[in-house]
């Protein structure tokens, strides 16, 4: 059978969903992306992206307090000493949501140009090669008018059956909420209710400091609220690179951040025009509004899914291979709802290798170590490849350079002191297999290490390439000239 005369259908058109959904009408077949809220997903409704653009309006706020340190000044102009402007939280929210809905219906418009079925409803797996939908259930599949991700409006229109010879599972993740704080949406948050916002919070808490927590309490800072971090472990951003985790913490304290370490929230309630959030020892802080970003839950329940003998995780994951295969023949996931690893590059990519796969194309399995990933603090932190932990721990035997980018010259003319570049350097060849850049704009620098990574560059082929002088670039090289030395 050729891909022409195959049929697939996609639950779920976020990044895992769409993606796949291009790739598969690419290959010639014939293509349904069934989707409850709107096109892009959360990734781009509630997520990602307007994670991203308020951080951007926050950075830019910063900019202009930042100004004075370089002498520049408002020359009559009525500004306050130290902040001077201030972010109108509805309007910055507005800005935000027609950014992600555009995006949204640029992603509508491209399946519809390549012949995709875009279906508007709740679908489900009701047997082998075939998903029931509920059709009408949620917003408006084009992104017209998205409903936060898991509050879809209930009105359901009529039940649809679609035969597909493959299926995948697209279905996202949506964020964890604990029985002592439910969220009420107004006080009491998660990520995917901070958009509806009109006014910014007085002096939020947020609870978890895992990248969406450390993100969105770098945002809310820059954009002039008091902001409390809770942190369950030692440190910020337990998962990442110890050392980019230490200078980010240094600077959210710097800047004005109340960060508690080793303390677990227990419970949130509300209390007058304000919250309180009990910690498990029995301190309470309290604040305006409080925000859980205590890790998410795969959308896979109530899908069919363990009716047809797909494999779930301990925790509700779909358990696919490299290839994006469940245990089910016909059916594949991609995306959050399978745990690999949750961004939105590798829901992309793990959907665009399960359509290759299914429709007989060539296909290199998903291969993580070439990931490449930010976290849009400031200063941002990108990683690639090994980290820190793979080489401490032995799993990887490498040596590594670490240079502060306060020596660096266009780091001192732009007023950036925080931050580092850290390259990690098989031991023998020499061969760069993984790198740490925190400063400002490290998701653009992080691009040259992870091509010498996937490329198995060394030391001497990624210092002897010309870098710009004065540039943040210049001390990638010098990081790889100095492994030269230590490398054998
Ligand atoms: C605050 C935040 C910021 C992030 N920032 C970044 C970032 O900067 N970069 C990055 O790479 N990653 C980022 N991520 C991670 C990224 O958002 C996810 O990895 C990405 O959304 C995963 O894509 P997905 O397609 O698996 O799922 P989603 O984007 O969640 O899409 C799944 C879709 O499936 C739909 N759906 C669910 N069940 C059904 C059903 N039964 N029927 C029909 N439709 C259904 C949902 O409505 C949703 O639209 C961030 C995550 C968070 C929480
Ligand atoms: N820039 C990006 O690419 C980006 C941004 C956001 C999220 N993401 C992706 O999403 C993944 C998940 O990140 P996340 O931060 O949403 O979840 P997470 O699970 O990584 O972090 C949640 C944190 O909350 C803590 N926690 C849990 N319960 C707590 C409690 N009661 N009190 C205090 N702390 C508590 C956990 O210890 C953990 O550190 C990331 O690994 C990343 O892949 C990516």
């Amino acid at each position: 059978m050729s891909s022409a005369d195959r049929s697939v259908v996609v639950i779920g058109g976020g990044p895992g969903g769409y993606e796949a959904a291009l790739g598969a009408a690419q290959l010639g077949a014939e293509v349904t992306v069934v989707e409850r809220s709107g096109l892009g997903g959360a990734a781009v409704l509630t997520d990602c992206v307007p994670s991203k653009a308020l951080i951007a309006t926050a950075d830019f706020m910063d900019r202009f307090s930042a100004a004075k340190r370089i002498g520049v000044h408002f020359d009559g102009a009525e500004v306050p000493a130290d902040q001077g402007v201030t972010a109108h939280i509805a309007d910055v929210n507005a800005r935000i949501m027609d950014l992600a809905r555009a995006q949204s219906r640029d992603i509508h418009e491209r399946l519809e140009s390549m012949g995709v079925e875009v279906v508007q409803g709740a679908g489900r797996l009701a047997g082998p090669g075939v998903v029931e939908v509920v059709e009408g259930v949620g917003a408006v599949a084009s992104g017209e008018e998205p409903a936060p991700h898991g509050q879809d409006r209930e009105k359901a229109v009529a039940t649809r059956r679609i035969d597909a010879d493959v299926v995948l599972i697209a279905t996202g993740a949506r964020p964890r909420v604990m029985d002592t704080a439910v969220p009420d949406g107004e006080r009491i948050l998660t990520w995917q209710h901070i958009w509806n916002l009109t006014e910014l919070p007085e002096h939020l808490v947020v609870i978890g400091s895992g990248v969406t927590g450390a993100e969105l309490a770098h945002a809310y800072l820059g954009l002039g609220c008091q902001v409390t971090l809770i942190s369950s472990r030692d440190r910020v951003l337990p998962g990442e690179d110890p050392d980019a985790a230490n200078v980010l913490e240094e600077v959210f304290r710097r800047r004005g951040m109340t960060v508690l370490n080793r303390s677990r929230a227990g419970a949130v309630r509300r209390e007058g025009d304000g919250v309180v959030v009990t910690l498990d020892d029995g301190r309470e802080v309290t604040g305006s509004h409080a925000l859980l970003a205590v890790g998410s839950i795969p959308n896979t329940t109530d899908m069919g899914l363990e009716e047809a003998g797909v494999r779930l995780g301990k925790r509700g994951h779909v358990e696919v291979d490299r290839v994006s295969r469940t245990n089910v023949p016909g059916v594949y996931a991609a995306g959050d709802c399978t745990g690999v690893l949750p961004l939105a590059s590798v829901a992309g990519m793990q959907g665009r290798i399960a359509v290759a796969h299914a429709l007989g194309d060539a296909v290199a399995p998903l291969s993580l170590g070439k990931v490449s990933s930010n976290i849009f603090t400031d200063p941002e932190i990108a990683t690639v490849g090994a980290s820190q932990a793979d080489v401490d721990e032995g799993r990887v035997d490498a040596r590594a350079v670490m240079l502060p980018l306060s020596k660096n010259p266009r780091a001192k003319m732009q007023n950036t002191s925080d931050g580092f570049v850290k390259l990690f350097a098989r031991s023998g060849s020499a061969t760069i297999v993984g790198g740490v850049v925190v400063g400002p704009r490290a998701s653009e620098l992080i691009f040259p290490i992870a091509l010498a990574v996937a490329n198995r560059l060394n030391v001497d082929q990624f210092s002897s390439t010309f870098t710009v002088y004065p540039s943040m670039s210049g001390s990638l090289a010098e990081a790889a000239r100095q492994l030269h030395e230590i490398a054998d």
